[in-house]
């Protein structure tokens, strides 16, 4: 499955029984010696009565994370095309607790991804108090940069760039997933505001690298974007993907996330 080039190997744990470990993860998402994907994604039985499935990811680097979102509208299609469930609102739990996947009439997803949470320590992100607009300075190597940190359950940290083809994503990435104040690592957006409707995006993301699209970064970073009085309710993010349309009317509201969920192909692995 992929989502505007976000790539997942999907997996049908209701039917059957599988257990996944992060030597696994990281052999089946290779993209030379073994399937390739910047997450792996399973389908698990609900936990909770008012939700249907059970919803696991694992980046490419093995290690299980709160949330995804590109990976939220795969695997609403996933569980329809596999005939898991026929229904169009599916309510799904995650680690980061429940949200809903809404199948639309022109094949596109939209998910209610929940409300934001700024709060450092539940990113968790080392500070000394929330700030108004959720931007802190952080000192990266040497250079200090003013961040926005949010979470979507998944931690966030966004830059604004001038202009994201030239933004440094390969050496600033690396270096702010990997900031001590972040003590489970972060996903890195950098963000240009075109107009306050439309912004572009790339994401280095935590334990996959720089994706084609990142789906809780394009609700973080429009998240971000509010908090800063830049941005309007309903923001077009362009990701080197594609484009996400993310919707939000403030705090304490949900994030809504509408976009494509694409199959490339059904398979079964030999183990
Ligand atoms: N790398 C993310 C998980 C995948 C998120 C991304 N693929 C999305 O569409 O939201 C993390 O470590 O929190």
């Amino acid at each position: 499955m992929q989502g505007l080039g976000n790539d997942f190997v999907v997996f049908d744990g209701v039917r059957q029984q599988i257990e996944v470990d992060a030597a696994l993860v990281q052999r089946l998402a290779d993209r030379r010696f073994g399937i390739g994907c910047d997450q792996i994604l399973l389908v698990e039985p609900p936990r909770s009565p008012d939700t249907d499935f059970y919803y696991r990811i694992f980046n490419a680097d093995g290690s299980e994370v709160e949330q995804c979102g590109n990976g939220a509208r795969c695997f609403a299609r996933f569980v329809r095309d596999q005939g898991l469930s026929d229904r169009t609102v599916i309510p799904v739990g995650t680690a980061a607790g429940a949200i809903r996947l809404y199948l639309e009439a022109d094949g596109q997803v939209r998910v209610d991804m929940g409300a934001p949470v700024f709060t450092p320590s539940r990113l968790p992100f080392a500070a000394d108090a929330e700030t108004p607009d959720a931007t802190y300075p952080l000192d990266i190597a040497g250079k200090i940069y003013q961040i926005g940190a949010v979470s979507m359950g998944n931690p966030h940290a966004v830059l604004l760039v001038d202009d994201v083809s030239t933004a440094p994503v390969a050496t600033l990435g690396p270096l702010l997933e990997q900031h001590p104040r972040f003590s489970r690592r972060v996903n890195v957006g950098f963000m240009q505001i075109v107009t306050p409707a439309a912004i572009r995006l790339r994401v280095y993301e935590r334990g996959a690298g720089e994706t084609l699209a990142c789906g809780t970064g394009a609700c973080a970073a429009v998240v971000s974007g509010r908090q800063r009085g830049l941005l309007a309710e309903r923001v077009q993010v362009t990701l080197p993907g594609g484009t996400l349309r993310i919707d939000w009317a403030g705090q304490g509201q949900s994030v809504w996330m509408t976009g494509p969920a694409v199959r490339v192909f059904d398979g079964e692995i030999e183990h």
